[in-house]
C-alpha cells in the first residue's frame, strides 16, 4: 500500500481524539477530520447493525456531521462551513437570507457521509467523508486549497497533503480494451448509457461521488461522469484531489466547477486523465441534456 492511501492512523489515532492536537496544515488537518469521522461511522455501523437500514443512515449522517461540526468549531472557529447536514449552511442566497459562508474567505464544505445508501447496506464498502476548504483572497482566484476523501470500509483515505500521482491508464484502456466510466448505481445520468455505446466504453457502476472519483485517481475507472442532480458536497473534496493529481475536472459541458456559490446545487461533473478529456468532451457535448 503507498503513503498517500494509508489512512491517518499514524497521525491520530482513534483514542487520541478528545486530546489530541490536529495538524496545523489545512490539507492535513482535512485528512485529520475526515479519518476522524470515518473511524466514527465504522463504529455507527458496528453498533447500529443493518437490519434498519434507514435508522443506519440517519445515524451515522448525523453522528458524522456532529463529528465534523464540532471539531471545525474548536480548530477553525473563524471560517464558514457548507455541509449538507447543516440546513443553515445550505439554503440559497435569497432576499432575506444570507448564509455567512456567501461573504467569507475560507469555507470548509464537507459531506460527512456520501453514498449514505451504500454505508446502510451490509458488506458494501463504496461510502465515503469529503472534507474541502474553499479559498477566496487578492492574491488568487477562489478555488478549493485542501481536500481529503475518507474511505474507512477500505481504509484507506487519499488527500491534497500527499497528492497522489497521477494515474496510470488502466490496463483495459491501455491495451485497446474499453473504456471504463464510473458512474451511480442508482442514478445514472439518462444519456450515459447512450454515451458509452457511442465511445465503446463500459459503464462501471458504484456508490459515493468520493468513491468514483477515486476510482479514476487509483487509475481503476478512466472516467466519471454525472449528470442530473447533485450539490457540491457531493464533489468538492474529491475534486480538489483530483485537480491536484493533474487530472481534468469540469461540467460537463467543459466550463469550470465552482464552488461556494449561492445556490449549492452543482447537478454534472466528469472526472477524468487529460488525454481523454477532449474524447470525451466531444462525446458528453452530443449527449448534453437540453438546456
Ligand atoms: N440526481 C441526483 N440529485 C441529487 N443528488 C444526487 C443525484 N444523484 C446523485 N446524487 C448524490 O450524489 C452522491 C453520489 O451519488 P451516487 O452514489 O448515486 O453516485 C450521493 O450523495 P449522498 O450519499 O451524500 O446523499 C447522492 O445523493
Ligand atoms: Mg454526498
Amino acid at each position: 500500500m503507498s503513503e498517500q492511501t494509508k489512512t491517518s492512523a499514524r497521525i491520530a489515532g482513534p483514542r487520541e481524539s478528545e486530546g489530541g492536537t490536529p495538524p496545523v496544515n489545512d490539507s492535513a488537518f482535512a485528512r485529520w477530520l475526515a479519518d476522524r469521522a470515518g473511524e466514527v461511522l465504522l463504529q455507527v455501523r458496528a453498533e447500529t447493525g443493518h437490519s434498519d437500514g434507514k435508522a443506519l443512515k440517519t445515524a451515522g449522517d448525523q453522528a458524522a456531521h456532529e463529528l465534523l461540526r464540532a471539531e471545525l468549531a474548536r480548530w477553525r472557529p473563524a471560517d464558514a462551513v457548507l455541509s449538507e447536514e447543516d440546513e443553515e449552511s445550505r439554503v440559497a442566497w435569497t432576499e432575506g437570507n444570507h448564509p455567512d459562508r456567501l461573504g467569507a474567505n475560507r469555507v470548509w464544505i464537507v459531506d460527512p457521509l456520501d453514498g449514505t445508501r451504500e454505508f446502510s447496506e451490509e458488506g458494501r464498502d463504496d461510502w465515503a467523508v469529503h472534507v474541502a476548504l474553499w479559498t477566496a483572497d487578492s492574491s488568487a482566484p477562489a478555488r478549493l486549497t485542501a481536500g481529503a476523501v475518507a474511505m474507512p470500509a477500505r481504509h484507506c483515505t487519499l488527500a491534497t497533503d500527499h497528492a497522489p500521482a497521477y494515474p496510470p491508464m488502466p490496463l483495459e484502456s491501455a491495451t485497446g480494451g474499453a473504456i471504463r466510466i464510473a458512474a451511480s448505481r442508482t442514478r445514472p445520468p439518462a444519456f450515459v448509457t447512450a454515451l458509452a455505446e457511442e465511445i465503446g466504453a463500459e459503464l462501471v457502476p458504484m456508490g459515493s461521488a468520493g468513491v468514483k472519483i477515486a476510482a479514476v485517481i487509483n487509475g481503476e475507472a478512466d472516467a466519471y461522469v454525472h449528470a442530473g442532480g447533485q450539490y457540491e458536497w457531493d464533489s468538492a473534496a474529491p475534486v480538489a484531489v483530483a485537480l491536484a493529481t493533474g487530472l481534468h475536472a469540469s461540467r460537463i459541458d467543459g466550463t469550470p466547477l465552482e464552488y461556494n456559490r449561492a445556490d449549492p446545487k452543482l447537478p454534472d461533473l466528469v472526472v477524468c486523465r487529460k488525454d481523454l478529456a477532449p474524447r470525451l468532451l466531444a462525446a458528453l457535448q452530443r449527449h448534453l441534456p437540453s438546456q
